[in-house]
């Protein structure tokens, strides 16, 4: 089976893209397995830098082709953030659940109407030899002012997605995998797969 590194160590970020990738016949590996691979750290001010110079260094690394995600979460009425800082907004050990309690202190008086927000997701394909391509995905929903649902990771359980009735973390994998930040920057990625012969 072919397969495709994706510079993440992230568990759940993992999980998905081993289903998005399993539609294109690929088997993903990850930085989980390579523990000894230094983190590489996050300099830019966009998603889509981040994305690039995560890529951009495993493939170095590697002298392969290679996948980074960054994505985060942009709520309206706290003007963008948590943003590029969404895995580290508590603190730098980057605990998810630390992350939620801050989005809901931050936003106990905010009201329904004003709880607009956005996952978005900029994935960046790197290699040895090709200029590197970087494409995006988002995604739209509410913030809950609790957690509700216990799948996916990170902030999930307190985004809501209006047209499902659901919180990301009460989607099944699946769903998540169809309507998401990461899905919609998959599709996008799609017209590339076949180019940079990944398959
Ligand atoms: O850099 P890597 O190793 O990929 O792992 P990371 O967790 O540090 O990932 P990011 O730098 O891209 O930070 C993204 C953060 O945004 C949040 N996030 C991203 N996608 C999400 C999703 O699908 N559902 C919930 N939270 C998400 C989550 O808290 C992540 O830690
Ligand atoms: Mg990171």
């Amino acid at each position: 089976m072919k397969s495709v590194i994706i510079a993440t160590k992230n568990k759940g970020k993992a999980k998905e893209f081993e289903r998005l990738f399993s539609k294109y016949g690929m088997e993903v590996k990850t930085l989980i397995d390579f523990p000894d691979v230094p983190d590489i750290e996050e300099t830019g001010e966009t998603f889509e830098e981040n994305a690039i110079i995560k890529a951009e260094a495993i493939a170095k690394l590697a002298n392969s082709i290679v996948v980074a995600d960054d994505s985060g979460l942009a709520i309206d009425a706290l003007g963008g953030r948590p943003g590029v800082y969404s895995a580290r907004y508590a603190g730098a050990e980057k605990n998810d659940e630390d992350n939620i309690d801050k989005v809901l202190s931050e936003m106990e008086a905010v009201n329904e109407e004003e709880r607009t927000a956005r996952f978005y997701c900029a994935l960046a394909v790197a290699g040895p030899d090709f200029e590197t391509i970087t494409v995006n995905g988002t995604c739209e929903g509410m913030i809950l002012n609790e957690r509700r649902g216990s799948e996916g990771f990170g902030y999930d359980p307190i985004f809501y997605v209006p047209s499902e009735g659901k919180t990301m973390a009460e989607m099944s994998p699946k769903r998540k995998n169809e309507l998401s930040h990461r899905a919609a920057a998959m599709k996008n990625l799609e017209p590339y797969i076949e180019k940079l012969s990944l398959m």
